[in-house]
């Protein structure tokens, strides 16, 4: 179906070719032609299968045609999260903009004053089921406004809101909707909850079914996934069963085995980036983000532990392909709420487990609070099940993370023991949605996977010793349901096992609490008081990214080593193109291919044998495959050999007599390194001429010039001085003695045509954004670089170098700067940076809170109020921020307007008005006046 035949006003066909959305999905095609119709609709389609436009479309539709007579809101989205609270209001928002301006969306979800949002509301309000009771408590929404006003009613989620405990706020406003009102409800599992939600609130209700229209292949389905990414949207399903052995260890075992595959699974390239790994608390997390930093796999996480700014900040960075790995706790509520689910518990026992009031009938903070559940990440690949969620349904939220839009993705659960019975629920879900299109209710899934468990018997371990068939092979062989993962072989993990199991022992309870404080602590810090700095200073944002380095210490601590897997440790059978589906980015780059391989396997080894133990038992696998090497490779070997000469004297004993060259053990383990065996050499180390390293006492990450070129001296210890250090295209600086990137290593380099370089990418175009192509065609299909220049235009003509694109209409697009933050420099005078487009649109009449004032108040474009995160520097002119964070207090007739005008840098202390030096500079100084210092917050003096 086309666009045109759904019969929307011309107006949104407009915006939506804006958008670049050349067809309808099947439930667009379904749903937009039939609400048009006026009819009351309930939906139900597969994650990621466009959902949001199916309701916006027709809700947008008909208060356009009510004409502009009708100001103030008329539709009215109920989603369970704050989160998705603004990722609706955005939607609505883009398509509203690139409508002309005539519609305005709001997200009414803080914890601010309702009834002055609800005021200055613009025709489409997205909040939750709780944000519309409370309304109605406080008289903010009377029965009569509601049958004045309101046109559209959406349940969005459907399926999510009465699990989040929002039954009785539901029920609450039932009777006050109209009849006049159009009632839409979207989910994306069929449930009983659904139907109950649909007999309280819908009236005779239209039911379109497209649960199973992705895959089915029907042409509409097909039509609509290749318009909106190419091929037909699959999402393979993948097991892999922890050896049930692990479970007599206990949960530490349990999850040792777990980080061990998971490891395995990135390190050896076998998933498709990006990738989002669930785990079912915010500890898990960060056992797992800190592991996988000890290897040098660097992923950011998401939890509801962080401030909203910052999870919102870390979400646009992911989407925008800033970083590959994001773990993600599924937030408490939804965790609770798939408890209740799967236990079948009554409304009230999910009320109180996932997401119930306090006794005084306050909503407890955060309640609304959903990391992940409905949240559009964009070009997930792979989904990664760490931890399993409790219900099938809880299974269907997280794996539509991946596979969206058209896409195609994977998931893959990380099965232990204790799963057995999910699993099998699973298996039972996924064969019958195959068969039949659809999931099934409730209890028809807990019936088929009563049958499932049956039939799976005692075999859930079958896989698990299978020698080259994977994990978990043997199990699940139907073609549909979990399959084993065809690409992880035994030999592959066990590879890893002695590292791996070695850098999880020493991430302690006490590690992971402080690096929780530390996480805490930064995001707290990037969330306030350095957003106005930053929005200033976007070359400086390296230090916002969630994906730095957490651990300092121990074996958390990447140690140089553990970034590299050595050849003789891969199974050979994973060479080439490694993840499961897709090509793309899961094959090592070139370059790095280059530098891991034929590299000396006797590096970052030392003679030591295991404390206490004999040094014969330490021959190996590892030690005969280095040995072998050695033979090959003697003159290497003996340079090892001098190398383990310098190593402590009493391991030098104890293994006289053993043959040179042969590798023992990994010397820098962290704990085992810190914990008194290891120790760092005081003679010149061998490989570096004494330099300035040596000369400054430097033992790590040290640089000198060599031949010329300039390394990063890394001592690992035991005088082995490994100069690989940098990466990444960085070199070493000699001067500030770290790896720093250079434009030359660049993809640009010897461009001049406008291509440019984010300091921590490779390439220009980030995720394949074509926004990142100044001046030139289109990425390349492998999203890494940009084709070869379009000609001459508006971006050459004007010597625009960063973000400028012409599109057909004339436009030009503002580029982001990688935090969430975009550069409207690009966009004519008038027009200003569309974040949700990235185009440069007509400036809009200001909805933010400044509307309407002229006392210097001001917006930034990324944030909803002045007072981010709470902070006063925020608010110019006002007094200080109100109790909720959201708004500055005060007014235009405050005393102390000494800001009036000044829109960057003014500050108003507690009792008095001055300015701050930006920048050290004092540019927002007064006449006559300096900086009193260069920090951040320094004053004029
Ligand atoms: N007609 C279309 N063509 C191409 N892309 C589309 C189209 N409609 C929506 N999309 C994109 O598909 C993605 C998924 O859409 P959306 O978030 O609405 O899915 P959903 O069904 O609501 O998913 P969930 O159930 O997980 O919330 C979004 O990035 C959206 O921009």
């Amino acid at each position: 179906m086309a666009w045109d035949a759904t019969g929307l006003d011309p107006r949104l066909l407009r915006a939506l070719s804006k958008r670049g959305f050349e067809q309808p999905t099947p439930v667009q095609g379904e749903a937009i032609p039939r609400a048009l119709e006026g009819r009351d609709i309930v939906a139900r389609a597969r994650t990621g299968s466009g959902k949001t436009l199916a309701y916006l479309l027709p809700a947008l539709h008909r208060v356009l045609s009510a004409g502009k007579g009708r100001a103030g809101w008329q539709a009215l989205v109920l989603v369970p999260t704050r989160e998705l609270c603004e990722q609706v209001r955005e939607e609505a928002a883009a398509v509203a903009t690139a409508c002309g301006g005539e519609l305005s969306a709001t997200a009414i979800a803080g914890d601010g004053p309702l009834r002055a949002a609800a005021a200055t509301a613009g025709q489409l309000v997205v909040t939750t089921p709780a944000k519309a009771a409370q309304a109605l408590r406080e008289g903010v929404l009377t029965p009569r406004m509601l049958e004045e006003r309101l046109q559209v009613l959406v349940l969005d989620e459907a399926d999510l809101l009465l699990s989040y405990g929002y039954e009785e706020d539901v029920a609450a406003l039932a009777p006050q909707i109209p009849r006049s009102c159009q009632c839409m409800l979207m989910s994306a599992t069929s449930s009983d909850d659904v139907d109950r939600l649909t007999k309280l609130v819908l009236h005779n209700p239209l039911t379109l079914n497209l649960l199973g229209a992705a895959t089915s292949g029907d042409q509409a389905g097909a039509a609509a996934a290749a318009a909106a990414g190419g091929a037909a949207a699959e999402i393979e399903h993948f097991r892999i069963d922890m050896p049930p052995g692990c479970a007599s260890g206990g949960p530490a075992a349990e999850t040792a085995e777990k980080l061990l595959h998971l490891l395995a699974l990135l390190k050896l390239n076998l998933v498709q980036r990006k990738v989002l790994i669930f785990v079912n608390d915010a500890e898990a997390g960060m056992r797992a983000r800190l592991f996988l930093e000890a290897f040098g796999v660097r992923a950011a996480l998401l939890n509801a532990e962080l401030p909203l700014n910052s999870r919102h900040h870390i979400l646009q960075e992911f989407n925008k392909g800033l970083f590959d790995y994001l773990i993600a706790t599924d937030d408490v509520h939804g965790a609770a709420a798939d408890g209740a689910a799967a236990s079948g518990g009554g409304k009230q026992q999910r009320r109180k487990g996932g997401g119930g009031k306090d006794k005084g009938g306050k909503r407890k903070k955060d309640e609304e609070f959903g990391v992940t559940r409905g949240i559009d990440f964009k070009g997930v690949r792979t989904v990664i099940n760490f931890d399993m969620p409790s219900s099938t349904q809880g299974y269907v939220h997280r794996v539509g993370r991946t596979g969206r839009a058209g896409q195609s993705g994977a998931a893959i659960s990380l099965l232990a023991p204790s799963d057995a019975a999910l699993a099998a629920e699973l298996e039972a879900m996924l064969q019958t949605s195959s068969s039949s299109g659809e999931e099934g209710t409730d209890a028809e899934r807990q019936q088929a996977a009563a049958a499932a468990a049956a039939a799976a018997g005692d075999d859930s371990d079958s896989g698990s010793d299978d020698e080259e068939g994977g994990s978990g092979r043997g199990r699940g062989g139907a073609a549909a349901g979990l399959q084993p993962h065809p690409r992880l072989t035994k030999k592959g993990v066990e590879g890893l096992r002695y590292r791996a199991e070695d850098v999880a022992r020493s991430i302690t309870k006490n590690v992971i609490k402080e690096a929780r404080a530390k996480e805490l602590k930064n995001e707290l810090l990037n969330s306030q008081r350095l957003a106005a700095f930053f929005e200033e200073h976007p070359q400086d944002l390296n230090l916002l990214k969630h994906d730095k380095p957490l651990a300092a210490t121990g074996a958390a601590a990447a140690a140089a080593h553990l970034k590299h897997i050595p050849a003789y440790l891969r199974d050979p059978t994973l060479q080439g193109r490694s993840f499961v589906g897709n090509t793309g980015r899961g094959v090592l780059p070139a370059r790095k291919r280059r530098k891991t391989e034929g590299l000396d396997p006797v590096k970052g080894f030392v003679r030591a044998p295991r404390k206490g133990g004999d040094a014969n038992e330490e021959e190996t696998e590892l030690e005969k495959a280095a040995a072998q090497w050695g033979k090959k490779h003697r003159k290497k070997a003996g340079k090892a050999a001098r190398a383990a000469e310098f190593a402590p004297k009493q391991n030098v004993r104890k293994n006289r007599g053993r043959k040179r060259g042969v590798v023992v053990q990994q010397q820098s383990f962290g704990a085992k390194w810190s914990g008194g065996r290891g120790r760092v050499v005081s003679r010149p180390p061998v490989g570096c001429k004494p330099n300035v390293c040596t000369k400054n006492g430097v033992s790590n990450g040290c640089l000198t010039a060599k031949g010329g070129k300039q390394y990063a001296c890394v001592d690992l210890g035991h005088g082995v001085i490994d100069a690989t250090e940098c990466t990444d295209g960085s070199v070493c600086d000699p001067e500030k003695l770290f790896c720093v990137t250079q434009p030359d290593n660049s993809p640009c380099a010897g461009r001049a045509d406008g291509c440019y370089h984010f300091s921590h990418h490779d390439g220009m175009c980030i995720g394949g954004q074509q926004s990142l192509c100044p001046n030139l065609g289109p990425c390349n299909a492998a999203g890494t670089a940009c084709e070869q220049p379009a000609q001459d235009n508006a971006c050459t003509q004007n010597k625009v170098t960063n973000g400028c694109l012409v599109t057909p209409d004339g436009e030009f697009a503002c580029t982001t700067k990688g935090s969430g933050h975009t550069q409207a420099t690009e966009c004519l005078a008038g027009t200003t940076c569309d974040m949700a487009t990235l185009t440069c649109v007509p400036e809009q009449p200001d909805d933010g809170p400044c509307a309407g004032r002229a006392d210097g108040c001001y917006h930034f474009s990324h944030h909803d109020g002045m007072c981010t995160g709470g902070q006063q520097s925020l608010c110019p002119d006002l007094g200080s921020c109100n109790a909720d964070g959201t708004a500055c207090e005060g007014s235009e007739d405050d005393p102390n307007a000494k800001c009036a005008g000044k829109r960057d840098g003014c500050y108003t202390g507690h009792n008095v008005t001055y300015y701050t030096c930006r920048n050290g500079t004092a540019a927002d100084c007064p006449a006559g006046t300096h900086c009193s210092s260069a920090a951040l917050d320094a004053t004029c003096v």
